[in-house]
């Protein structure tokens, strides 16, 4: 039995599910679908969960919400139509939008509850056309389904117990059930979403609760490329990655998959393969949890990804003071600030955290105060236009000289590396660089070893 998970490009319109519908009766292994909110049709078009967002801003903000809501019912109103589905799905989906403008009135709440209709009235939408063309399937809330979060908006954990739940969807009597990705239900009852991307985390869930056999995740690629494709014309296609790999690539940049939906894929060893919806007779990369390495080839892929400040501290003998480090990150708590890496040295340290933490306040300058006034550093510098290169490849491991390839090819396009981190494993290097040098870095290393 397989979970397919068909992303937002794959359902952008209707002559995509029209594509997508003929996948799903072309293999009666998908039993289960997972399904993603409309994505863009063409480059400058919006994603409807951008709209959903964008309806949320003007509600906050208190401004007219018509042109926003307006917009939104016509994205489905064309689907609706071009698929023949009964018009009234569309009555529902604008009094569901109204009720929760109306009624929820925590900002987080109704931002969570919101974004989730994306993929909710897609669902709906998908089971009702797949009906029409006599296919048996039924929609299944993620309430329906059991799948439980933390009450935490815009980043929902799996509350484990959920897995028992969800194995039961195997005994509906249904040829497919088509579930709405990207959110589960808070104890309290709350809506909640994943991260962004996050329908992938349910396809997994899902595969996982089911214990599938394999996890397709169709999208507009069948490939995953050994570098990004906006950047790389025609780059490496990797047939195997290991989950270990991809979390790497995918916490840095490698978009096509999100870095928290191996996890629950990893305890079951489920497979993953992606697929892309409009060649689907592709056997795309494998995401699988070993693989044989190939020694001409040991690095599998560079990503690269932007967005981070650094805090770097100077303190003469801060080695052997005690609690020094424990300090520093008490501060981050205070603030609610995670951090990503932490590199020293035997009288420096720094601390790398994700710079959109620091939108929209003045936390960073209070932070550095607080840094200054309690641990007295001699010196304290802040860096915000940083970015994380990744380069990784389970065949890095006890080979002799890939960190002067990787700096020499760097040296070469002028890239000045910031600060970097290897792991004991050795297959994955991490390095700090200025945002400006992403391209030419990625460049240059693909250059290097492909
Ligand atoms: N290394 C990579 N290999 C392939 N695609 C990548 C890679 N890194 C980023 N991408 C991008 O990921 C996109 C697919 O992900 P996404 O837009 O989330 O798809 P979907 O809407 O189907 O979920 C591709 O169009 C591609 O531009
Ligand atoms: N629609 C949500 C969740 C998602 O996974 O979308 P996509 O499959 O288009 O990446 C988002 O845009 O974040």
């Amino acid at each position: 039995m397989k979970v397919a998970k068909f992303g937002g490009s794959s359902l952008s319109n209707a002559t995509q599910i029209k594509k997508v519908a003929s996948i799903v009766q072309n293999d009666k292994n998908i039993k289960t679908i997972v399904v993603s909110a409309p994505g863009k049709r063409h480059d400058d078009d919006v994603k409807v969960t951008d709209m959903l967002i964008a309806l949320h801003a003007s509600k906050i903000s208190g401004l007219d919400t018509e042109d926003a809501l307006s917009e939104i019912l016509k994205r489905y109103e064309s689907i609706i139509d071009e698929l023949a589905v009964d018009r009234s799905l569309l009555d529902d989906f604008e009094n569901i939008l109204r009720s929760y403008l109306t009624t929820i009135e925590d900002d987080e709440e109704l931002l969570d509850a919101l974004k989730s209709r994306g993929e909710d009235f897609n669902a709906r939408l998908i089971s009702s056309y797949f009906n029409s063309l006599g296919v048996n399937a039924k929609y299944v809330s993620p309430e329906e389904a059991g799948i439980k979060v933390t009450n935490t908006p815009a980043n929902a954990r799996l509350i484990p117990g959920s897995y028992e739940n969800i194995s039961k969807l195997k005994d509906y009597p249904e040829d497919v059930l088509v579930i709405p990705g990207f959110y589960g239900i808070a104890d309290n009852g709350n809506i909640v979403t994943f991260a962004r991307g996050g329908s992938d985390i349910t396809g997994a869930i899902i595969a996982r609760g089911i214990r599938a056999e394999l996890y397709e995740n169709y999208t507009d690629e069948s490939h995953i490329y050994a570098a990004h494709p906006g950047i790389i014309d025609n780059p490496y296609k990797i047939e195997e990655i290991t989950y270990r790999e991809m979390r790497e690539l995918a916490y840095a940049g490698f978009g096509i998959f999100h870095d928290e939906a191996l996890e629950p894929l990893y305890q079951e060893k489920i497979p993953v393969m992606i697929r892309d919806t409009n060649a689907p007779h592709i056997e795309g990369t494998k995401i699988v949890p070993e693989r044989d390495l190939d020694p001409d080839i040991p690095v599998i892929g560079f990503s690269c990804d932007e967005g981070f400040t650094s805090i770097s501290l100077h303190k003469y003998l801060l080695n052997k003071e005690v609690g020094f480090t424990r300090r520093i990150l008490q501060i981050l708590e205070d603030y609610q600030i995670s951090y990503e890496h932490m590199p020293s040295g035997i009288d420096d340290i720094s601390i790398i955290m994700r710079s959109n933490q620091f939108d929209n306040n003045d936390s960073l300058e209070k932070i550095i105060d607080e840094i200054d006034i309690q641990l007295e550093p001699e010196w304290i510098e802040v860096e915000e236009d940083l970015s994380m290169l990744f380069i990784v490849g389970l065949g890095m491991a006890r080979q002799v000289g890939i960190v002067s390839r990787v700096t020499a090819a760097l040296a070469k396009e002028q890239v000045n590396i910031r600060m970097m981190n290897q792991g004991s494993t050795e297959y994955s290097m991490m390095f700090a660089i200025k945002t400006k040098d992403h391209e030419p870095a990625i460049k240059a290393l693909f250059k290097e070893f492909f």
